[in-house]
């Protein structure tokens, strides 16, 4: 099938790419004349697995094309995405400008009947709005469909997710366009979950803000394990043997970051003040997942008088690994609070590096090695669970430290096996008072209950 993608980001490009991938003839559109001139030479603006080759090779046998031009792409296409970016506004409300654009930008160029898809995330309604947008902008009378076709992709696995998704959703009220998305999708052998627009479009959002609940609960839970003694990594995989709960997504830590989960989650409330709902448990979500993100520095809080001159050293700057994406993540809110109080700040992430530097403009001393980054440090920060730092040798971290405090974001790392390495060891959710001096012996010998302030583990949270 002729296909056009306007929207060349992470979405874009894997769709485009994915589907020219069996064997349709796909055009890659965005207004970024220098990404445009790099994919038609085959170099990607990101990281994503897998993705080089399958771009280059797809290139190599005519099937993939890149232009500035959307009406060059809608003259090409059948089929036309929409896959531009929809930020949120100051306030969390959805910026639609970029959808509108393009779709005027459609209507302008249509020439005879195309299905248009919306593929960014967007708010109920939007697939009637896209289809004024363009009856307005027509120069002739010709037909066409829009439909919602959300995506559930993630970063970092985002082609795996593409071939081998849990399913693919359709909103429309177009016998005609319906049947022609599910002969596109057919050969990638996935549910396909038909039913109308506005039901689509929810779908996307309560996905993700279900998700990012789901991260917020464990996060609470890890709250109470450390005020307990109990050890939120035991207590997510008990929860997760009930296949109604399901293992996945509870991994405690400092909190989801990225370009979706925060946006969409204030996105979904704009969605229910608009009809005047409260949507109370998401906001809460969010709230509690601001919170988690300083979780390093309480922890630092309580183990430094004050952070002026301390030498920490952050192990992970993308909201997630595999990425190259530092959009929201929970370490750039960390390295600010850290800068304000006066630490002094070394940085290490595989691939992000340029990304942070262009976006912290902060005095921070960057590195190509974990290990060099830690030498002479009086804390790490770990923030992302990247493989490489599973496999670092913490004998030599432990060498090439100053102070030997380990903060584990991510619970990548044994906190007994840790601490019987030397290491003064804070995961998250795990029993951090046990070994440490947060609470004398005394204060920790006494029950909580008849504790006169709350001293143990508590203390460190307050
Ligand atoms: N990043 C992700 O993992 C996922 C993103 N989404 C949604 O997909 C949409 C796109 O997200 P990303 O790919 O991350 O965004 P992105 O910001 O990486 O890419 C958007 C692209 O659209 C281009 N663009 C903007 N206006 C244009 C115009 N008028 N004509 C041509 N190109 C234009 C930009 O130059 C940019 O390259 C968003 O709605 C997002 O919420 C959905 C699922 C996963
Ligand atoms: O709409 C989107 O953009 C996408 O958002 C998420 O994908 P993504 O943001 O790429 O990454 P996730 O793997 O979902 O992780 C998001 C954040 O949650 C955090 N997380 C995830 C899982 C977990 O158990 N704990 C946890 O803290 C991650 O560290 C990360 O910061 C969804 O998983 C995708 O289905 C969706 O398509």
């Amino acid at each position: 099938m002729k296909i056009s993608v306007i929207g060349t980001g992470y979405v874009g490009l894997v769709t485009g790419t994915c589907l020219a991938e069996i064997g349709n003839d796909i055009t890659c559109v965005d207004k970024d004349h220098k990404k445009i001139e790099n994919l038609k030479n085959g170099i990607l603006p990101i990281y994503e697995a897998h993705l080089e080759d399958m771009l280059i090779r797809n290139i190599g046998e005519n099937r993939l094309h890149f232009t500035t031009s959307v009406e060059d792409a809608v003259r090409h296409a059948t089929i036309i995405f929409i896959a531009v970016g929809t930020p949120s506004h100051e306030n969390g409300d959805i910026d639609m400008s970029q959808v509108d654009e393009v779709a005027g930008e459609i209507g302008k160029s249509l020439d005879a009947y195309k299905i248009i898809v919306n593929k960014s995330t967007v708010p109920v309604g939007s697939v009637k709005r896209v289809a004024e947008i363009i009856q307005r902008h027509l120069k002739r009378e010709v037909e066409f469909d829009v439909i919602s076709n959300p995506e559930f992709l993630r970063e970092g696995s985002a082609v795996l997710d593409t071939f081998q998704g849990d399913r693919i959703v359709i909103g429309s009220t177009s016998k005609k366009a319906t049947k022609i998305l599910h002969d596109l999708y057919r050969p990638l052998k996935q549910k396909i979950f038909t039913t109308d627009p506005e039901s689509a479009e929810l779908i996307k959002y309560a996905s993700n803000a279900f998700l990012a609940t789901k991260i917020s609960f464990i996060n609470e839970i890890a709250n109470i394990c450390e005020k307990t003694g109990a050890n939120v990594n035991e207590v997510a995989k008990g929860m997760g043997l009930d296949k109604r709960i399901g293992e996945k997504f509870l991994n405690a830590g400092i909190g989801f970051g990225g370009a979706c989960f925060p946006k969409d989650v204030k996105g979904l409330i704009k969605i229910g003040e608009k009809l005047n709902y409260d949507f109370r448990i998401i906001r809460e979500t969010l709230q509690v997942n601001e919170e988690q993100k300083m979780k390093p520095i309480m922890i630092l809080d309580n183990l430094f008088p004050d952070l002026r001159g301390v030498q920490i050293t952050v192990l992970g700057l993308t909201f997630k690994p595999d990425t190259d994406d530092i959009r929201e993540a929970p370490s750039l809110d960390i390295i600010n609070e850290l800068h304000k109080r006066g630490a002094k700040i070394k940085a290490y992430d595989p691939i992000a590096i340029e990304n942070a530097k262009r976006v912290l403009k902060l005095p921070i001393h960057y590195f190509h090695e974990a290990y060099d980054a830690i030498a002479g440090s009086d804390a790490v920060l770990l923030l992302t669970e990247w493989k490489e730092f599973k496999e670092l040798n913490v004998r030599k971290i432990r060498s090439l430290m100053n102070r030997r405090v380990f903060i584990d974001g991510r619970n990548i790392f044994e906190a007994k096996a840790m601490r019987a390495k030397g290491f003064e060891y804070y995961g998250i959710g795990i029993d951090n008072c046990q070994f440490t001096a947060i609470c004398s012996i005394e204060e920790r010998m006494i029950p909580i209950e008849n504790q006169k302030s709350h001293h143990t583990c508590g203390r460190a949270w307050n």
